[in-house]
């Protein structure tokens, strides 16, 4: 019996999200007295791990994994999980790993529970607490079974450092050329800009900022608090930004630690995606705005005045701690 988790790599880089689910799976396996083992493809340095909890790496060295394949992967996270002797597997909640988790459930007949915010609830069976309709309200769902999926939301557990080591085991799954038949999109990043998905700290403009010469103190902010810059839907769709930006219901979720909100209104569609936030802050000047209801902290002011204040201000707090 083990947790294993599916530690997912960038170019042999592990992405961000892997310390989070490495950290979620090392308590889960303590939780149920157990060790936390990781998969890896293409690893450059899988006993990076170990700083998070895991105490064993299945590394898989296979060039035709360097552009992710969801079949694929699928097919080793499958056999390493009857390699380790797994009950529960852990995945992320990125794109590939939404892609890849559903079809990991299909061929091993177990149970997947997307968007979990925390470790379960009860551990036989499991039953974990979930976001649902868009992040409007929680489930709490049963993983019935010998063996259960469990997608982390993100942000929802953070990134646990321990004093731990992880010993790397070379691990070669079967993985025959027709899971390769299908063609394969790699997707390039337009820019280094910290992605929505990957970040803490969000800073995110409405249609108050009434024009995309005005996107500069947006910018700025992020960049002073290493953030991604986000924006509602109109602004995306008047082309004041691109379209990769727009968060809310029918745009990217946002699961940051924070999320700033500058001149955007708080429509419930709005909301929808951005509400799983943890800290949300609104500079609004209308004190009726409906983000003020749903907001931790609240500016009301001129946006124009409020973000170059606040810029300078961070700026000194920076200086003075650097
Ligand atoms: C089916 C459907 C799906 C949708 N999906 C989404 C979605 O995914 N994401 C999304 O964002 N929207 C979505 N919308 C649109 C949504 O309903 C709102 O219209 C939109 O969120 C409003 O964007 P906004 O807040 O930028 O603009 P506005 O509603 O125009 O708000 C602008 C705000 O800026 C404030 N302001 C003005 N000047 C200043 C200033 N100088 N300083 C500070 N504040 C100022 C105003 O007080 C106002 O509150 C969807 C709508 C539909 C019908």
């Amino acid at each position: 019996m083990s947790v294993l988790v599916y530690t997912e790599t960038d170019k042999g880089k592990f992405k961000k999200n892997a310390w989070e689910v490495a950290s979620y799976a090392a308590a889960l396996a303590e939780k149920l007295g157990t060790e936390a083992v990781a998969v890896a493809i293409n690893p450059s340095d899988p006993g990076a791990l170990g700083t998070y909890g895991i105490s064993r790496v299945l590394e898989v060295s296979e060039p035709r994994l360097e552009t992710f394949n969801a079949r694929a992967a699928a097919a080793v996270v499958k056999q390493a999980a009857s390699q380790a002797g797994a009950t529960v597997i852990v995945v992320s909640s990125s794109a590939d790993a939404r892609f890849m988790a559903p079809i990991l459930a299909g061929v091993l007949k177990a149970g997947y529970a997307p968007n979990v915010v925390g470790l379960p609830e009860q551990t036989d069976p499991i039953v974990v607490r979930r976001t649902v309709f868009s992040n409007k309200g929680f489930a709490h769902t049963q993983l019935d079974g010998t063996l259960g999926i469990i997608g982390v939301s993100n942000n929802a557990f953070g990134a646990v450092e321990k004093n731990g080591d992880a010993t790397a085991e070379a691990f070669s799954p079967e993985l025959p050329d027709s899971l390769f038949s299908t063609k394969s999109v790699s997707v390039d990043k337009a820019t280094d800009k910290i992605a929505i998905a990957d970040a803490e700290i969000v800073v995110s403009g409405g249609r108050g900022l009434k024009g995309p010469e005005n996107w500069g103190m947006v910018e700025e902010l992020a960049e002073v608090l290493g953030a991604a810059t986000a924006c509602s839907k109109p602004v995306s769709d008047m082309g004041w930004r691109p379209h990769s930006e727009h968060v809310g219901q029918t745009g990217k979720p946002v699961a940051s630690n924070l999320y700033i909100a500058i001149g955007i209104s708080g429509a419930i569609q709005h909301l929808a995606g951005v509400n799983a936030s943890k800290v949300k802050v609104v500079i609004n000047n209308d004190p009726e705005a409906p983000f003020f209801k749903a907001a931790d902290y609240g500016v009301v002011g001129d946006a124009f005045e409020v973000v170059p204040e606040l810029i300078e201000k961070l700026k000194e707090f920076k200086a003075e701690n650097a």
